[in-house]
């Protein structure tokens, strides 16, 4: 099974919802007309229809019935009251892929047929600008190729990897969540340069293009990041000051802390 001509299916279109389906429609891997959508709220389901051409419902039915690959984006905590909704309606034939946190391809397969194809991913809120981290692992019922079509899917908003599956929660810990690690040190940042004199549009630019930057040069350099670091700390310099500062507060544990936090809260979840 290609994902080309495929039917899409996406229940759920909240905020990662709509980021997949916008990232299909971009990256030209699904036809809007092969989309199938559905949501709780009408009028938002209608917006998206005339935004994108894709198909809408508030029945999952109509979603399920339509599609040969359903993405269930719908929160967690109400993931298996959705799944029995429609468990009837899912063969063999259907590939199910779950983004929801903490739920295990084991509970959808329980909940919906034994013999379900089932993957898991767990990619992040970046897919809005096409620059998602996602890790795919796969239920014990999906094929290689099942992960190849998950993988094509993800890799169209961003990086995808294949991860075993008991390794989603560390996944979650660090880049399922970890956008939002993220957005309060770019406005420190930028608060700092505000302090510093800075107009707040500026100091937020110039903070915002830092980080990414920085990113990148891990990814294109492959370097371990301490080396990145000694490249921008001239002895006695203004760097060295800066870091002396992160570290007296505690930088590096907070943020292991925080990984840490998160991938707890996913087992927690997953039980
Ligand atoms: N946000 C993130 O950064 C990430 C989220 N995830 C996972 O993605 C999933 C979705 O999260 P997110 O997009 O943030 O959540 P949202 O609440 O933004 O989206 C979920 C959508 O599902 C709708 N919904 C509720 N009940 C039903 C139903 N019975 N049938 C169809 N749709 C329904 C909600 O409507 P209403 O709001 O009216 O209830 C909402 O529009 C979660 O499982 C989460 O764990 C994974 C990675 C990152
Ligand atoms: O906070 C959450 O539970 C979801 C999963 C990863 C990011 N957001």
């Amino acid at each position: 099974m290609h994902l080309e001509n495929k039917k899409v299916g996406i229940i759920g279109t909240g905020k990662m919802g709509q980021s997949l389906l916008r990232g299909i429609i971009r990256a030209g891997k699904a036809k809007p007309a092969n989309i199938y959508a559905s949501d709780v709220y009408e009028p938002a389901l209608q917006a998206l229809k005339s935004e994108l051409g894709i198909n809408v419902s508030t029945n999952n039915f109509d979603t399920v019935d339509n599609s040969d690959l359903i993405i269930l984006a719908v929160k967690p905590q109400i993931l298996r009251n959705v799944l029995r909704g429609f468990a009837d309606h899912i063969n063999e034939h259907k590939l199910i892929i779950s983004i929801a946190a903490g739920v295990p391809a084991s509970t959808i397969e329980e909940e919906l047929h034994e013999d379900t194809r089932v993957i898991r991913v767990m990619p992040n809120i970046a897919a809005t600008v096409g620059e998602a981290a996602s890790a795919v692992s796969t239920g014990k019922n999906a094929s290689a190729e099942d992960a190849e079509i998950a993988m094509e899917i993800f890799s169209s908003v961003g990086s995808a990897a294949l991860v075993p599956e008991h390794l989603m929660d560390a996944v979650t810990g660090v880049s399922g969540s970890g956008p939002a690690y993220i957005f309060p040190v770019i406005e420190a940042m930028a608060d700092g340069g505000v302090l510093e004199g800075l107009d707040r549009e500026s100091a937020q630019k110039l903070a915002a293009q830092t980080v990414l930057g920085a990113a990148k040069m891990v990814l294109e350099t492959k370097k371990h990041p301490a080396e990145l670091k000694d490249m921008v700390t001239s002895p006695a310099g203004t760097t060295i000051h800066g870091v002396h500062a992160l570290e007296k507060n505690g930088v590096r544990a907070a943020f292991t802390d925080a990984v840490m936090a998160s991938a707890k809260r996913s087992r927690e979840m997953g039980k």
